[in-house]
């Protein structure tokens, strides 16, 4: 069986929110286990648990606050976002920016509370800070490209090559997610062969009427 992970990002989407976030984790359960490639989703705050109640997928935040339970407000903190039945989290999404102090404490946050850890990074020189974290992941995305429907995979290799190469030299044990653009199963497939273990990806899957059809064809050749 393969390891890599698909990690499907629903965002703000409104085609990714409530009963289509339901259709989307259905259709990523249903080709993770026809294929056996594990598929994740990342839903809004408010449908982690909905998902994870309903769905055995990995369902992961799309961000949190490194504080400690306490006198905070607006904050999410790692034990909500555990106790929701999510398994990991993004941190330092590009559409959700924090300093190299807040990544860290939420990395250390996520870490203590048994969560995974995905952290973003746009090029491959914060790709290295980022390993210096201990995540559990890397996640590698050209902003530029991201909703673009230009693939990295296919506009920047050089990137996803270099990143997998940065993390590695600072810590061989993080693993390395490649997104922006991704949509298609020749774009998963050249990712790993540049030595990534998934794809972190959004539009291509939410956005579409069928989600089940892209999702499958993003398996079929791994
Ligand atoms: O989190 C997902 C990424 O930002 C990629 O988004 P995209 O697949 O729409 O380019």
């Amino acid at each position: 069986m393969s390891s890599q992970f698909i990690l499907v990002n629903l965002k703000a989407y409104k085609e990714g929110m409530g009963p289509r976030a339901h259709m989307i984790a259905r259709a990523a359960e249903e080709v993770s286990e026809e294929s056996g490639i594990q598929i994740g989703v990342a839903p809004s705050f408010f449908d982690l648990h909905p998902l994870s109640k309903h769905f055995e997928i990995p369902v992961f935040a799309q961000h949190l606050d490194g504080v400690v339970p306490g006198a905070f407000t607006g904050h999410v903190t790692a034990a909500a976002v555990r106790q929701t039945g999510a398994v990991g989290t993004l941190i330092n999404h590009s559409e959700r920016r924090l300093t190299l102090a807040e990544i860290e404490a939420s990395v250390r946050a996520a870490t203590e509370a048994g969560l995974v850890t995905v952290i973003c990074s746009n090029n491959d020189m914060t790709s290295a800070a980022a390993a210096a974290l201990s995540p559990t992941y890397v996640a590698i995305e050209p902003p530029e490209l991201i909703g673009s429907g230009v693939s990295v995979a296919k506009a920047d290799p050089g990137i996803i090559q270099r990143s997998v190469a940065a993390v590695h030299a600072v810590n061989p044990k993080v693993k390395v997610l490649t997104g922006a653009g991704i949509q298609s199963g020749e774009c998963v497939k050249i990712a790993r062969d540049l030595g990534t273990d998934g794809v972190l990806l959004a539009s291509s899957v939410v956005k579409v009427e069928d989600p089940a059809i892209v999702l499958r064809d993003l398996v079929s050749l791994l």
